[in-house]
């Protein structure tokens, strides 16, 4: 791990695993219950201060992404983002070749919202019509993701965006990547308020999110294969 992470305890291979020599690291980072802050690295010293703003700035973009989609401004406070904030550390060491390894895999984040700091060295792609475009990082700029939730919960409006991370033969990359959970039990369905029975009916069932981490656990993270069993089919 490269310096000023420093250790970090109870870490655990991605889920989702590169094809290269990825160092991946994911936790719980917040709320700072006992048992999420004996999973914190060591440094730095202000790493609650970075989970708190991030906690903070993903309520504020929910709050707005609501606003935008005329629900209340709260909806998707309490239950549908209240769970534990999910952190991934991905170290990407250069590779001598890097049409030959993958740095992550394409997959769609399984929640809500994920906020990506990708620090000055490119390597994250998302799926656009067909083709993937490469995502430039922006100094001090987070890249905002929409993962499946959201696009349930929207009822198909905001689609989660598909997406991997490339390697290059010169530069070693890291991104830390902070998840919004729902909490455990959450009953996750498209919001009333988005559905219509005769024009816009809706496209999902009602699931709790364990259930959805365990089908999206069994398809791989592959994107219509996760969608496909909380369809709602109409044909
Ligand atoms: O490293 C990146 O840019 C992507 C990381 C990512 O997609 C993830 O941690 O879910
Ligand atoms: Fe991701």
């Amino acid at each position: 791990m490269a310096s000023g992470i420093g250790r970090l305890e109870r870490t655990h291979a991605r889920r989702r695993p590169a094809t290269g020599a990825t160092t991946s690291s994911s936790f719980r980072c917040y709320p700072p219950s006992d048992h999420n802050v004996r999973c914190w690295p060591s440094k730095p010293a202000s790493f609650l201060d970075y989970c708190e703003a991030v906690h903070g700035l993903a309520q504020t973009l929910l709050g707005l992404v609501a606003e935008g989609l005329g629900l209340d401004a709260g909806f998707f406070a309490g239950d549908l983002s209240g769970g534990d904030t999910h952190m991934s550390i991905n170290y990407y060491p250069p590779c001598p070749d890097p049409s030959v390894t993958m740095g992550l895999l394409a997959h769609c984040d399984r929640h809500l919202l994920t906020l990506l700091s990708q620090a000055d060295v490119a390597g994250l792609q998302a799926r656009h019509g067909g083709r993937w475009l490469l995502v430039r990082p922006v100094q001090g700029a987070f890249v905002v993701n929409f993962g499946h939730q959201m696009e349930i919960v929207t009822n198909g409006v905001l689609a989660s965006v598909e997406h991997r991370a490339v390697t290059n033969s010169v530069a070693a990359r890291m991104s830390v990547a902070s998840h919004v959970h729902p909490m455990d039990g959450c009953l996750i369905r498209p919001a009333p308020e988005l559905v219509d029975e005769a024009e816009n009916p809706a496209k999902y069932r009602e699931f709790l999110f364990s259930e959805f981490m365990e089908a999206y656990d069994a398809a791989d993270a592959s994107r219509e294969d996760v969608l496909d069993s909380f369809k709602i089919r109409r044909d």
